[in-house]
Order: C-alpha cells, then sequence, then structure tokens
C-alpha cells in the first residue's frame, strides 16, 4: 500500500470512528500523505501539514489527543490489511515549499534514477532516539554507560563500539543516541548513520555504475566523524562486501575517528564473517543488551506515557508490561494498541478494560512461576509426592519426575543451579545440570516425554 492509499484508508477509519470533532476533522484534513516507510518492523507514515497550528498541535499538549487517535487508526488500518507490524505516524511542518525529508532505508537505498549519477545513501537519525529517552536499568546499563562515554568523546578509548542483543531491545535507539548527542554537542559533525543493507546496496550500485562512483562511494563513507551501522550481522556470507567494509573501517579508525555498529550476536558468533574483521570487531568495546525485567518494561512505560502526555492509571501500565515479554519495540507496540483501543471505547481506563484489550490481542500476563509451583504441579502429574520430589528415591517412576521437575526449574526460572539444587533437598548443582541435561537429550528422541513436558507447562500457565 503506498503512502495516499494508506492515508485515505486511515482517513476511511478515523471518520467511521469519530462521531463529535470539528476540531479534529480540521485537523485531519490539514495533513498530507508524504511517504511510507518500513524498518525495523515499524511502519511509519510521514505527513505533512501547512499549518503551524497542527504542527504544535501534534507536538503540543494536544497530541495526546490527536496522535493516538491516528495511530489507533492506522494499526487498525493496517491489521485490516493483515501487516503485523508497529505504527508510528509522524507530522513535519513545511512552509510554503515542500520541503525534502531525508529518505529512510528503504527509500534511501532504492536507486533514485536510471541515469548513471550515483550518490551514497542519507539516512536521518530518530530525533526520539536519544540517551533521555532511553530507560536505563540492569539489563543495558553496560551498553548505556559507554555509549554515554563515546557520544562525550568519540573516537578515543570504546573504538569500535559493539552493541549487541536480541531483537527490539534498544540498540538501534542507543547507537542514534550516540549520533543525536554527538551532532548537538557539534552541529557540523560528519554523522553518518546506515543499515549494512544500506551499505551493500550502496556499494553494489557503485560497482554497477562506475569507477567514479566506487571511488565516491568511498570518499563519502571514509570521510564520516562518526560512523553508525546498524545490524552488522547481515555482513555474513559477503566476501567482496565484507572486504569493502574492512577497507572503510580502517580507514575511518585509522584516523581516529568513531565507529559504532550493532548486531544480534557477538561478531565471533556471527558464522560467515572473516576472522580478520571479527578481530577488528573486537578491538574496542562489545557491551550486551539483554531483555527487560519487569520493574524495567513498566519504567519504559511510564515514561513513554510521560513523554506523550498521556494519563494512565499504574495498573493499566503494570498489567501491559507483565503481558508482553519479547522485546521493548512489542512491548511499544502493544501499548499503543491498548491505549489507543482504551481511547475508542466507551468503557473507562481500567485494568479489566485493558485486560480483555490485551486477552483479544492474544496477551497473557505472565506469572513468576517458582521452583516449588513446579515441583507441586510435576508431582500432581506424576502422581507421586513432593517428598518423593525432592528426595533421595533412586526408582525410575520418582528419578525421571524428579529430573523433569529440574529441567524446568533450570528453563522457567531465573533461579541460579545451586539454588535450585538446595531447593531440591539440598543437592548439588552439578546433579541439577545432569538431569536437566538429561532431559534435553531424551526430548529429541522420546515423544512420549515432549507430550508430557508440553502438559506440565500447560498447566503451570493455566495453574
Ligand atoms: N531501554 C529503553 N528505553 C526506552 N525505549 C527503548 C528501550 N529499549 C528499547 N526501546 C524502544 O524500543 C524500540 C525498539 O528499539 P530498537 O529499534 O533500538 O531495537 P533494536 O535492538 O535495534 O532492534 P533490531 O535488532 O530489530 O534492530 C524503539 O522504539 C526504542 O526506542
Amino acid at each position: 500500500m503506498d503512502h495516499l492509499e494508506l492515508w485515505k484508508a486511515i482517513k476511511e477509519t478515523l471518520r467511521s470512528q469519530i462521531t463529535e470533532g470539528f476540531t479534529f476533522n480540521n485537523f485531519v484534513e490539514s495533513l498530507s500523505p508524504l511517504m511510507v516507510t518500513t524498518a525495523n518492523n515499524t511502519t511509519m507514515l510521514y505527513l505533512t501539514t501547512s499549518s503551524s497550528e497542527v504542527a504544535d498541535a501534534w507536538k503540543g499538549q494536544e497530541s495526546v489527543y490527536f496522535a493516538s487517535f491516528v495511530t489507533a487508526a492506522m494499526q487498525a488500518t493496517m491489521n485490516l490489511y493483515g501487516t503485523p507490524t508497529f505504527v508510528q505516524p509522524v507530522v513535519q511542518f513545511i512552509e510554503a515549499q515542500p520541503v525534502v525529508v531525508e529518505p529512510t532505508v528503504e527509500a534511501a537505498s532504492k536507486p533514485t534514477s536510471t541515469t548513471n549519477s550515483f550518490s551514497v545513501s542519507a539516512t536521518a537519525l530518530n530525533p526520539e532516539f536519544r540517551f533521555d529517552t532511553f530507560v536505563s536499568s540492569d539489563t543495558n546499563l553496560e551498553a548505556y554507560s559507554v555509549a554515554q562515554a563515546v557520544a562525550k568523546d568519540p573516537g578515543k578509548q570504546w573504538n569500535p563500539l559493539m552493541i549487541y542483543g536480541g531483537v527490539g531491545l534498544g540498540k538501534t535507539h542507543l547507537m542514534q543516541a550516540i549520533g543525536n548527542s554527538v551532532l548537538e554537542a557539534n552541529p557540523n559533525a560528519r554523522v553518518k548513520f546506515i543499515t549494512t543493507e544500506t551499505f551493500i546496496n550502496d556499494f553494489t550500485e557503485a560497482l554497477r555504475k562506475s569507477q567514479d562512483a566506487v571511488e565516491q562511494f568511498k570518499r563519502e563513507y571514509r570521510s564520516v566523524d562518526l560512523l553508525l551501522v546498524d545490524d552488522i550481522q547481515f555482513l555474513a556470507d559477503k566476501a567482496k562486501i565484507q572486504e569493502e567494509f574492512f577497507n572503510t573501517f580502517n580507514a575511518v579508525t585509522e584516523v581516529n575517528h568513531q565507529i559504532v555498529m550493532t548486531s544480534d550476536k557477538l561478531p565471533r558468533d556471527i558464522k560467515g564473517i572473516e576472522d580478520r574483521l571479527v578481530s577488528r570487531f573486537s578491538m574496542g568495546y562489545s557491551a550486551n543488551i539483554t531483555k527487560p525485567d519487569l520493574p524495567t518494561k513498566v519504567a519504559i512505560l511510564r515514561n513513554k506515557a510521560e513523554q506523550e502526555g498521556l494519563q494512565i492509571p499504574n495498573d493499566v501500565i503494570d498489567e501491559i508490561a507483565a503481558s508482553v515479554d519479547t522485546n521493548v519495540r512489542e512491548l511499544e507496540g502493544v501499548f499503543n494498541q491498548v491505549v489507543g483501543k482504551l481511547r475508542f471505547s466507551p468503557e473507562p481506563m481500567t485494568v479489566d478494560t485493558a485486560r480483555n484489550i490485551l486477552d483479544s490481542l492474544n496477551f497473557k500476563r505472565q506469572r513468576t512461576v517458582t521452583i516449588e509451583m513446579i515441583q507441586d504441579e510435576v508431582a500432581k502429574y506424576f502422581d507421586i509426592t513432593i517428598g518423593d520430589i525432592i528426595g533421595k528415591k533412586r526408582n525410575k517412576e520418582i528419578v525421571v519426575p524428579r529430573q523433569i521437575a529440574m529441567y524446568l526449574s533450570r528453563d522457567i526460572t531465573q533461579e541460579s543451579l545451586p539454588q535450585i539444587g538446595r531447593s531440591f533437598g539440598g543437592k548439588d548443582h552439578t546433579t541439577v545440570m545432569h538431569a536437566s541435561d538429561k532431559i534435553v537429550n531424551l526430548i529429541s528422541e522420546d515423544t512420549t516425554l515432549v507430550r508430557q513436558i508440553q502438559e506440565i507447562r500447560e498447566n503451570l500457565s493455566n495453574s
């Protein structure tokens, strides 16, 4: 769907949902779609307005009202078309002439013409990705602190900086926060943010065009003060591109300019990356970001609500945070959906209405499962006693359930091996390790065991 069709469909949705709101209609009518892009599983719709009042309203206090309506309608429209991405409408003020919006990854990487002209891509930094909008906690503190140090003194101690971790955990946010911070301190700094995909596209395009284009590619990629490269795992198995990246890397770091990269894992764990690149990447500092715990998720949502001027009851925020256990991108997406739907709903914004919406979106509150709960469930399932589970009997009818309980305790709870051992009648941590390894090995060949474990898991989540 292009930006025109998407905006038309959104307007239809808005029309069918809004009964009052003359001002709102004026607001919607003053917006024009500029382009739509999708990156990092988020679809962004850029809208422009020539009304400074509308632009101010979008940014100011009224944004609570306008933005959440437009976001919810955009999400509803995308859902209708079966596109499960997260959405973000962006409104920009333009004066009489249209402004040129810097192309994002996809737009930028497309060839702009069929002539021989060549230009490398420029991707704008997201102005929202700043240090002050990033919630730091134990799960990202190391990356957050080093990123701040790099932003303060780029090209010095931590070069290159590699931020690695799972999908949607804030790697791009932190990396761009460095860029935004460097530009704030020095607006003339040459900061270049690209995804690895853009690098590959640019280089391939330059090779296809001419030697001059390749020279231009080299000049532009190598003459930066700060190079931010997202998702370098996509360099894997691309020998020619890796060679060019290696040269770019050397050119930038040799003159003490800074490189920051993100990746889904440590470079040495990415298959298909040449050793010399792995060794270069390991020269600086690698910082890991892991999944946020519950207090961090709550803090992220409170922060978001505050930034957007939304009055959301604390228990509603807690309920959303406890229900999404994947990553921050999904957490924010679910938050937007729940808050958007609550706004359309005639029901008051309570934890019960939020719960109903979460149920309809298929998000269940994650309960904290304890070792004791697992022992209890396993004992019930196999019709034995807790005493058997934590005791020392060696007959098969007891030993296998005990091993299953240890395996599940290791898999589901956050407890350490020694702690699990203590909870099983003071056993050694190696006993727990062997027991759960045994089950892991058996799972691959024993379908009855797989079914039993599955049923116990289901019982645990339903109890
Ligand atoms: N600690 C945090 N505080 C505030 N917002 C966060 C935090 N972590 C992640 N986010 C938000 O979550 C969303 C996803 O983050 P981001 O795009 O940086 O993830 P990523 O790790 O780069 O994911 P991917 O691997 O898919 O590229 C962004 O909107 C970001 O602002």
